[in-house]
């Protein structure tokens, strides 16, 4: 009763067949223009409950938080996970202790010995020092790109990284990408949608067997780390689980060793695709934009001037170059739907009942190009985020990690690591458009996470490294 309005579904598919499935997000849209902000939507068998633009999603996630901060449990992403990482884990004690453990330690890894910010230089070093091997040539920058974010978060989750050439980084690249890839394709959907074929060897097994081969090789790591370490002393973030465990006994908390895998490789997982398909959609935007591309680096240069490298504390000095990487991510909309979440508990929103266990769709997308949010919502234009005096400014829509309990646990070090790869890879190299390119296609390929479709870029040297 009073449950938001929606157009009507049709037994076993829903709506599903009203959708562009390798695309709905202007279907999304008009639906909104049609039913209002708050609209329903049967995803299969089941009644989702879209929220559309800032105001609706910020009275959701926010001022209710809690009523809002479930996941769904029967969806195939949730059997591959178990329930047992962070992302889709539900409300509850096992996700809250386990969301808290991961901010402390990422946070504490920062302060460490060596910082958040020199591991991400030196992985910058080694990404400059593959570029330059193309220099006066193009290249596609994908794989590079996941393999630095992949080593990224390794450092501060295995203490290690691995060279691009390494079969295992390969294979976690390889198998990430395939998987999001199952994951974001109709498979997905059919299964879903269609629960009685899960046991058939359809396509979606694959990505069953996929995360099984990522959790052998995330179990090889822990069992080395069980071998060498010191209690105590922790290396890293598997060693200060592990320290955790020790700590905790059978104190029936949910901490335990057999939840350890899924967690890393949730991170893993988590901390790879997103900032490497951010990273791959700036550098779109900036070849096709060489005036942003150009202002930028002149703002760069004056503020490195002298300076070895750059450091995250130089934003502050870099207004324009600031709103431009803002701006590559408003309009990069890397994660569009959000994740998925669900009701606690009988809540309502703007005026309409939602019962417990409700899906619910936070549409980003929605926010990130809003009427009325933004100067200049539908062009890539980094005054958005530049006030009248050219400062930055950063309005209260910019959403792209979400808001509420349940926002991007990794949004410092990932605005760290876009931060310090841009700024990096603009000083020492001019990025320009293929001549025989064609017209670049701006539609990301969609997904949970959205991709740009695959591009070459030309390099050019500006200033050699020192
Ligand atoms: C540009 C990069 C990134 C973007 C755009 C992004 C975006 C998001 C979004 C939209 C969510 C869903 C929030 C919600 O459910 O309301 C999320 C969740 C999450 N992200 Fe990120 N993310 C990025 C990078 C990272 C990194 C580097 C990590 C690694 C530590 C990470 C770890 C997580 C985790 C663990 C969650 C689940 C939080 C929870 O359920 O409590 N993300 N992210």
């Amino acid at each position: 009763k009073n449950f938001p309005p929606g157009p009507h579904p049709i037994p076993l598919f829903g709506n599903l067949l009203n959708l562009n499935i390798a695309n709905p997000l202007k279907d999304f849209e008009k639906l909104a223009e049609h039913y209002g902000k708050v609209y329903s939507l049967y995803w299969g068998s089941r009644p989702a409950v879209f929220l559309n633009g800032f105001e609706v999603i910020k009275e959701a996630l926010v001022t209710k938080a809690v009523d809002f901060a479930g996941r769904p449990q029967d969806f195939m992403v949730n059997h591959i996970a178990e329930n047992k990482g962070v992302v889709l884990a539900d409300y509850g004690p096992g996700w809250k202790e386990h969301r808290r453990f991961a901010l402390m330690t990422l946070r504490n890894f920062g302060l460490g010995k060596q910082s958040m910010e020199e591991r991400i230089l030196g992985e910058i070093s080694r990404v400059v020092a593959c570029l330059e091997k193309s220099i006066g040539g193009t290249m596609n920058p994908q794989t590079l790109f996941h393999n630095a974010a992949s080593n990224v978060i390794s450092l501060v989750l295995f203490g290690t990284r691995l060279d691009y050439n390494d079969e295992v980084l390969t294979r976690y690249v390889q198998l990430f990408t395939e998987t999001s890839k199952l994951i974001n394709g109709p498979w997905n959907l059919i299964y879903d949608t269609l629960p009685v074929l899960k046991n058939f060897p359809l396509p979606f097994k694959k990505a069953f067997a996929n995360v099984e081969k990522i959790k052998n090789m995330t179990l090889n790591v822990i069992n080395e780390h069980k071998r060498t370490r010191v209690p105590g002393e922790p290396r890293d973030f598997i060693d200060c689980y592990l320290d955790e465990l020790d700590k905790r006994g059978n104190d029936g908390s949910s901490f335990d060793e057999a939840r350890l895998i899924m967690y890393i490789v949730d991170l893993h997982f988590a901390g790879t695709d997103t900032t490497s398909n951010t990273l791959l959609t700036a550098f779109l935007y900036l070849m096709n934009h060489p005036d942003v591309q150009e202002r930028c680096q002149r703002e760069i240069d004056d503020v490195l001037e002298g300076k070895d490298h750059a450091s995250f504390e130089d934003r502050h000095n870099m207004p324009y170059t600031q709103a431009a990487i803002h701006e590559v991510q408003r309009v990069a909309n890397t994660v569009p739907l959000s994740v998925f979440h669900c009701t606690t508990k009988d809540t309502q929103l703007m005026g309409y009942n939602i019962p417990k266990g409700t899906l619910v769709i936070p549409n980003l997308t929605s926010v990130l190009n809003e009427e009325g949010q933004w100067k200049f919502p539908r062009e890539f234009n980094p005054d958005n985020f530049l006030n009248d005096q050219g400062q930055f400014e950063k309005p209260e829509a910019f959403i792209p990690f979400s808001i509420g309990p349940r926002v991007c646990l990794g949004e410092g070090l990932a605005r760290m690591e876009l931060l310090l790869v841009l700024v990096t890879l603009l000083r020492h190299f001019q990025f320009v458009w293929p001549e025989d390119a064609g017209e670049p296609d701006y539609t990301p390929l969609f997904g949970v996470t959205q991709t740009p479709k695959p591009y070459r870029m030309h390099i050019r040297l500006r200033e050699p490294v020192k």
